[in-house]
């Protein structure tokens, strides 16, 4: 089964509140089946997305020594990670790529780090973008809590209060994953980004044309998610996938290294939001369905020691960096 779309500019709807409730079933359903889907009409252009791989394109091309200088740092989440700096895949070695991780708490905060000296401009582009995923983030939002019959009091939205300020580490990470020069030699299982679930409630990617994402489907097989020209690729996170008991299901998915000779002369690049729940949110309660909401058949062991969604990232980060 391949990953499916759903079309947010649908319109068979006699009120928005029907036409939400539609959109949210059909997009509860769609990653229901392999935790991700493509979204059409999303609000964010194509021309908003290519303006920010431009900017952040220009930091990357910067010599390391200026971009080390804005190494990232661990405790905020924010700043540049260098080639094999980190494994996503805790058992490989590190992703042959790199990236720049702009939490939100700290990128609209006074103690950001922004590089506009080295690249002019970079953080008002940027976190005008962050705030475009975050309107769209919150939209999703709303409609898989319709999809999923929560009650409106015990909505999604109700546990993301604080994305892009204090007490939600909602990032956005710019990829860069550089050409292979002709004499690399790769790491045995080396990937550009190695096999992994995100960590949040839900991820948006915005992915390049040059491909490589691959998702693995249930029958265990990596299936390739191709770029689909003005979609957003959405998926659900560990976050998610504890709140509903693993109803939804946060999908393995990794970038594997092109074949082709003229493919691996070439580089990748791709905008990812991670959307995480406010940080004392416990994950791993289940989630407050209406009455006769066919998701509410939750498999839960109460005893079971509450995890935060702040501990949860830590730990990630702390197991992957
Ligand atoms: O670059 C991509 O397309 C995916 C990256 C990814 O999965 C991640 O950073 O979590
Ligand atoms: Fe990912």
């Amino acid at each position: 089964m391949g990953v499916p779309l759903v079309d947010l500019q649908f319109s068979d709807a006699d009120s928005e509140l029907e036409l939400k409730e539609k959109l949210g079933r059909n997009l509860v359903e769609a990653v229901s089946t392999v935790g991700f889907v493509y979204v059409k009409n999303s609000g964010i252009s194509s021309e908003s997305v290519a303006r920010v791989n431009e900017v952040t394109e220009d930091f990357f091309k910067r010599p390391s020594e200026k971009k080390r200088k804005y190494q990232r740092d661990p405790e905020q989440n924010f700043g540049y990670v260098g080639i094999e700096a980190e494994r996503t895949d805790v058992h490989k070695p590190g992703d042959y790529k790199e990236a720049f991780d702009m939490s939100g708490d700290v990128g609209f905060s006074e103690a950001a780090h922004w590089p506009d000296d080295l690249v002019p401009g970079y953080s008002a582009l940027v976190k005008d973008f962050m705030k475009q995923c975050k309107r769209l983030g919150l939209y999703l939002l709303e409609l898989l809590s319709l999809g999923l019959q929560l009650e409106p009091e015990h909505n999604l939205l109700k546990c993301h209060r604080s994305i892009l300020s204090e007490g939600n580490k909602t990032t956005l990470r710019s990829l860069y994953y550089p050409p292979l020069p002709r004499d690399m030699k790769l790491l045995d299982g080396q990937l550009r980004c190695g096999e992994h679930t995100d960590y949040g409630t839900i991820t948006l990617l915005f992915q390049d044309k040059a491909g490589g994402l691959q998702v693995k489907n249930s029958d265990g097989d990596y299936v390739d998610a191709l770029p689909l020209e003005d979609t957003v690729l959405i998926n659900v996170g560990d976050m998610l996938e504890y709140q509903t008991c693993g109803q939804l299901r946060s999908t393995m998915h990794r970038v594997v290294i092109p074949i082709s000779d003229v493919n691996l002369r070439s580089l990748r690049r791709s905008l990812v939001y991670f959307i995480y729940a406010d940080h004392s949110t416990i994950i791993n309660k289940p989630l407050v369905y209406k009455p006769g909401s066919p998701w509410d058949k939750v498999n839960h062991d109460p005893n079971a020691a509450p995890i935060t969604a702040l501990e949860h990232v830590y730990r990630k980060w702390g197991a992957t960096y």
